[in-house]
């Protein structure tokens, strides 16, 4: 191996270094827990405390674990079965490509089927919703235990397979950002599977469990229930179908895989998207058709942002003279590669973390204005996205210095226009 292939030291810590690290190691499955309790008490108050903390045995559920466990191993099969295209990623430090099976959809596709059996033969999906903080501890000690195998493996990877941002030295911040990039059994990519597959079909099975204990309580969905369901079911179907965009992103090509998106794939986003779907069923909104009407343009409206920006982009760096981005304008930079400046990528720096929240916003109306816990996924995706941006800014930067810079003077606003 030479010198170039090593993977460098990280020397810029995010996330506040390894006290941060610790201290969000603590912080995130509290925050599951915090909100989970929250939204099964009566008030759902996010400015008090929620009831009694539940004892420790109330909390273990072995049949809770037993059913994660088919339902990872489930998606792992999907994953492995020979259906599909195989792509390759990005050239590694060691000049390699890996291979990547193509076949989230079609996985999405069989468990909808599995799905429809299962409400034929009347399996009782309202038991999700009767044990839903047990399902959490479950998925948070799956998480645990999966970030902790990860991070033992990673110590007998070669130097070139560590993560260009978890390789600080400091093994409680490598364990929580990764340490290894894209650790691997065989051929079976444990980060590419878990980003998208266990988590986001997870949630959509989730939010399909409350809508069905929606019918047990109270004999049809709402239509507020039926909205939240549909919108969240096109954001996953989207990111499913273009699976192959996540090959490019921060994640998979910067980011290690350690307790960060262990946690955040498997029970972060299953647990705390759902929140919504959650609420509803235990507080129920009425809406009437013309807020529904409304509440569907504000989707639509984030969807095209969100849809058309992301396909400009994937279009542009697949091939810059594809007849949908051919006429747009554009900068050259020292890589050799350009930078759009018109079109979606025009109007602000990031038009799909633009579109992104508008969405967000559409899932929570349907809940109303009376409780503010369901406007939790808005407010975090905010912060999360902002902090992405600038974590993005930053990189871009680095890439391509001075011609960034004169993007950054034409497009001068990060994601919303004329404000920030
Ligand atoms: N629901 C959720 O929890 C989350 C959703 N998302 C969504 O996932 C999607 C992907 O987001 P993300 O992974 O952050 O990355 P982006 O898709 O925003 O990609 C950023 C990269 O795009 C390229 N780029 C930036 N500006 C330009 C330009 N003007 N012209 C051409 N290329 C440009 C640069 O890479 P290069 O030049 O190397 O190609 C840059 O590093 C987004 O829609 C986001 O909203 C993201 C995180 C969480
Ligand atoms: C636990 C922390 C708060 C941070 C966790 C971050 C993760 C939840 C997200 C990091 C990047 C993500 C992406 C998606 C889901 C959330 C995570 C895993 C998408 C798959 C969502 C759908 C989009 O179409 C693509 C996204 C890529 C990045």
């Amino acid at each position: 191996m030479s010198a170039s292939d090593k993977t460098p030291r990280t020397k810029e810590l995010e996330f506040g270094g390894s006290l941060g690290a610790l201290v969000l190691i603590f912080v995130l499955p509290g925050t599951v827990f915090y909100l989970l309790l929250t939204c099964n008490s009566d008030e759902a108050s996010v400015l008090r405390l929620p009831g009694p903390v539940p004892s420790l045995e109330s909390l273990w559920n072995p049949s809770a674990l037993l059913i994660l466990l088919s339902w990872v191993s489930l998606q792992a099969l999907l994953y492995m079965l020979p259906m599909g295209k195989i792509v390759e990623g990005i050239t590694l430090r060691d000049n390699t490509r890996l291979k990547y099976k193509i076949n989230a959809f079609q996985a999405f596709l069989v468990t909808a089927i599995i799905a429809g059996v299962a409400v034929v033969l009347k399996l009782p999906f309202p038991y999700v919703y009767d044990h839903f903080l047990q399902f959490a501890v479950a998925s948070a000690l799956f998480s645990l235990g999966l970030s902790i195998f990860l991070y033992i493996k990673s110590l007998t990877a070669p130097e070139s397979a560590l993560a260009p941002g978890g390789n600080s030295g400091n093994p409680l911040y490598d364990f929580f950002i990764g340490h290894e990039l894209n650790p691997r059994i065989g051929s079976f990519d444990l980060k590419y599977f878990c980003e998208l597959r266990p988590g986001l079909i997870g949630w959509c099975l989730i939010n399909f469990c409350f809508l069905m204990k929606e019918i047990e309580l109270r004999g049809s969905p709402s239509l507020s229930m039926i909205l939240v369901c549909g919108f969240q079911a096109l954001y996953v179907m989207d990111a499913l179908w273009h699976e192959e965009a996540i090959l490019t992103t921060m994640d998979i090509v910067h980011d290690g895989f350690g307790f960060m998106l262990a946690f955040g794939d498997l029970c972060w986003v299953p647990f705390t998207y759902s929140l919504q779907a959650y609420f509803l069923v235990g507080h129920p909104q009425e809406q009437g058709m013309a807020a529904a009407v409304f509440f569907i343009l504000i989707n639509a409206v984030g969807y095209i942002i969100f849809r058309g920006s992301n396909s400009q982009k994937n279009a542009f760096r697949r091939n810059p003279s594809d007849p949908s981005v051919a006429g747009l304008e554009t900068i050259p930079t020292a890589t050799g590669k350009r930078l759009l400046v018109s079109g979606w990528w025009g109007l602000v720096r990031h038009p799909n973390y633009l579109g992104d929240l508008i969405m967000a916003l559409a899932w929570s109306l349907p809940c109303g204005v009376s409780h503010i816990l369901p406007y939790f996924y808005v407010t975090y995706f905010t912060a999360l996205l902002v902090h992405r941006e600038a974590r993005d800014e930053h990189q871009c930067l680095k890439k391509y210095g001075l011609a960034w810079q004169e993007y950054c003077r034409r497009v001068p606003y990060r994601i919303f226009p004329y404000i920030y």
